[in-house]
Parts: C-alpha cells; structure tokens; sequence
C-alpha cells in the first residue's frame, strides 16, 4: 500500500483541501463583504490564496480582540505560535490550517511575518502606552505591515519600473520606491488609520496608542484623553497624526501601481476606503470620543469605481 508521510495523513483527517479553502471563503465573505467581492477579480489560486491568510489573521486578533480575548495569556500565544510552526511544517490543527499550508507551499510565504503578528498581539497583552513614535511603528508593523507582506507575496508584484513610479515620490530615497517598503506602508497607514477612529473606544479600556511623546507636544495630557476635551491643543494633535497617516498612504501609492494588475483593485479600493475615514474624523471636526468615524453606504459604493478606474 502506498504510504503517505505523516503530515499528508494528519492533514487528510481533518477535511479536504476544497472544504478548507470553502470555509476560509466563507469566514472571508462574512467579516469583510466589500473586500471579499474585491477578491473575486483576482485568480482562483490567489483570491484563495488571501482567504486563507485573511482567516489566519483574523483568528490572530481574535486572540486579543475578539469575545475570548479575556483568556488569552502570554502562554495561548505561545501554543498559537507553535501552531504556526508545525502549520509551515504542514502540519494542520483545524480545518482552515489545511488551506493556508497549500498557500504557504504554493506561493512559497516566509514564516517570519506570521510571527510578528503575534509578536504585535504580545505588545496588547502587556502594553497599553507608546512612550514614542518609533515603538508605536513597530507595533503596526507587527499587526498590520505583516498583513500586506503576507498578501504582496500571494498577489504578485511586477518587477521594479520607473514609469511605475508617481513623480512626486523622491526616486533618491531608496524606501519609496520599494514595493515590499510600500506594502508595509499600507498596513501602517490603515492601522494608524484605526487607531485614530478607535481613540475613544480605546481609552474606554484605558488604552492610549497615540504616542506619549506627541500629546506632550501638544500639552495635551493623558487625563484630558480620559475625559475626552476636544480643544485647540486635541485639535492640533490630531492633525498632526492624519498628516502622518496620510503620508504612509502616500508611500503605499506607488506600491499598488507595481502589484499585477488584477490584485490593484481590491488594494486600491482597502487604500481609497480607509484614508477616507481620515477626512470624516476631520469632518467630524476631530471628535472621535463620541462619534465612530465611518464611510457612508453610497460614498463607499461610489469609491468602488473610482478603484477601479485607478487599476487599469
Ligand atoms: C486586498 C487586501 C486589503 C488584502 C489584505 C487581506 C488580509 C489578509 C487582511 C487581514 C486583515 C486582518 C484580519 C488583520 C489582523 C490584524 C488587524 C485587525 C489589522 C487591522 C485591519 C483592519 O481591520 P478592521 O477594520 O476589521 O479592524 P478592527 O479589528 O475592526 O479594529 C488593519 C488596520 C490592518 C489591515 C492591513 C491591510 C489590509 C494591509 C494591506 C496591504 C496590502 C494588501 C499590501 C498591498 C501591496 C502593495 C505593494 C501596496
Ligand atoms: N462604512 C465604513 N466606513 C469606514 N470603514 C469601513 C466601513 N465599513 C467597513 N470599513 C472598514 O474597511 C475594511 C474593509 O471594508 P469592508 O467593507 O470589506 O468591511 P465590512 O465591515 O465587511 O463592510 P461591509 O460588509 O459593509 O462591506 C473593514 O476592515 C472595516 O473595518
Ligand atoms: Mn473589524
């Protein structure tokens, strides 16, 4: 009898490789409609492949963010990471491991930046503070830079051009114009995008992202955060953190110009949809203690084809 190697057998249990591949579609389809219909113009292998990875995500914050979140240690992160080891060994635990190790394989992925995001969902469990910007960007790198190393790796970027470059990008700084530098810009800028619309909900579980450096600038104290004083100096610090996001959306431009062309729209559309958020905090006049900033139903339907027109 032919004799599978004991990775192949375990992996065979728990379900076939087209039933994995449906429920990461499925889980994909309900947390995130209008990125999920985004997907559906790439290739059946890589819009399988970004399912697979987005589930994996997904039950990562989960960990930390999710209903569970209260039982979660430093020790469920541990066996989360070991899962992941023995996942790139192909060694599957649940059902949509099975999906993501055909990924893994496929598209040949690094392990290394599965492992920073759970690095990144460490920092929530001990840390509530971000003394300055430097430890702030490593934490967004962990929790979403990771993200779009994961899926440029699945989707594909062109080799370098110089057309591809917009004019207004310095071609002498050498991070600019790195695609895998641009991807991780984009999960920078929509995490520090996050945490801008989440101020409020953070600091109702005593939670400050913003750096402590940039509120002293602006003498702006932590117990003002507390109470949620919006004023001149909230204002000013505010505007300060849209231009610094918008200047990662910018860096990320370039990035989708040089992904092959049928993974540019959904990109452009996650790109075009979060910055978006940055002008209705501004619109909201900067309160993001009592109101949650969000895209309206039909700007966000008319977004789409501006994506669109953007990826051809
Ligand atoms: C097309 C596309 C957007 C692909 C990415 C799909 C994917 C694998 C997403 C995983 C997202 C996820 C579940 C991450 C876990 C950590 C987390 C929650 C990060 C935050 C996302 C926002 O989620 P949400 O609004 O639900 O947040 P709440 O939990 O509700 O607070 C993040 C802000 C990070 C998102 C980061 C990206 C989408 C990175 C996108 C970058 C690329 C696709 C790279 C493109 C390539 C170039 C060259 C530009
Ligand atoms: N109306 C909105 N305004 C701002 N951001 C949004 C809005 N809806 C969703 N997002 C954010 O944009 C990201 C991708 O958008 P997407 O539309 O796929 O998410 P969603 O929550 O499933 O919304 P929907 O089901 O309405 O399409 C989500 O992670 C979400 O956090
Ligand atoms: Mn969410």
């Amino acid at each position: 009898m032919l004799q599978l190697p004991e990775t192949l057998r375990r992996t065979k249990v728990l379900c076939s490789l087209e039933e994995s591949y449906e429920q990461c579609r499925r889980i994909t389809a309900d947390y995130a409609k209008t990125f999920y219909l985004g997907t559906l113009l790439m290739t059946e292998e890589k819009r399988r492949g970004i399912w697979a990875i987005y589930v994996w995500c997904r039950r990562t914050d989960e960990l930390v963010d999710g209903p569970q979140a209260k039982f979660t240690t430093p020790e469920t992160l541990d066996r989360w990471e070991a899962e992941l080891e023995a996942l790139f060994e192909g060694d599957a635990t649940d059902v949509t491991d099975v999906a993501l190790i055909d990924t893994i394989r496929r598209f040949n992925l690094d392990i290394q930046p599965f492992r920073d995001m759970i690095a990144g969902q460490r920092m929530d469990l001990y840390r509530s503070r971000y003394e300055t910007f430097e430890e702030l960007k490593l934490y967004c790198y962990r929790v979403a830079g990771t993200v779009g190393l994961m899926s440029a790796s699945v989707m594909g970027l062109q080799p370098f051009s110089d057309e591809l470059q917009a004019p207004w990008i310095d071609p002498f700084e050498p991070e600019m114009r790195d695609p895998i530098q641009q991807a991780i810009a984009l999960g920078i800028a929509n995490q520090l995008t996050n945490i801008l619309r989440d101020v409020g909900e953070d600091a109702r579980r005593e939670r400050i992202y913003l750096p402590l450096e940039d509120l002293a600038l602006f003498n702006y104290t932590e117990a003002d955060l507390f109470r949620g004083v919006i004023d001149h100096r909230w204002r000013s610090l505010m505007k300060f953190q849209i231009a610094r996001a918008r200047k990662f959306f910018a860096q990320a431009e370039s990035g989708v110009r040089a992904l092959e062309k049928d993974a540019r729209w959904p990109v452009w559309s996650a790109l075009v949809l979060y910055r978006q958020i940055l002008d209705v905090i501004e619109k909201n006049n900067y309160d993001v203690f009592t109101k949650r900033a969000y895209v309206p139903g039909m700007q966000k339907m008319m977004t789409l084809p501006y994506a669109w027109m953007k990826s051809l």
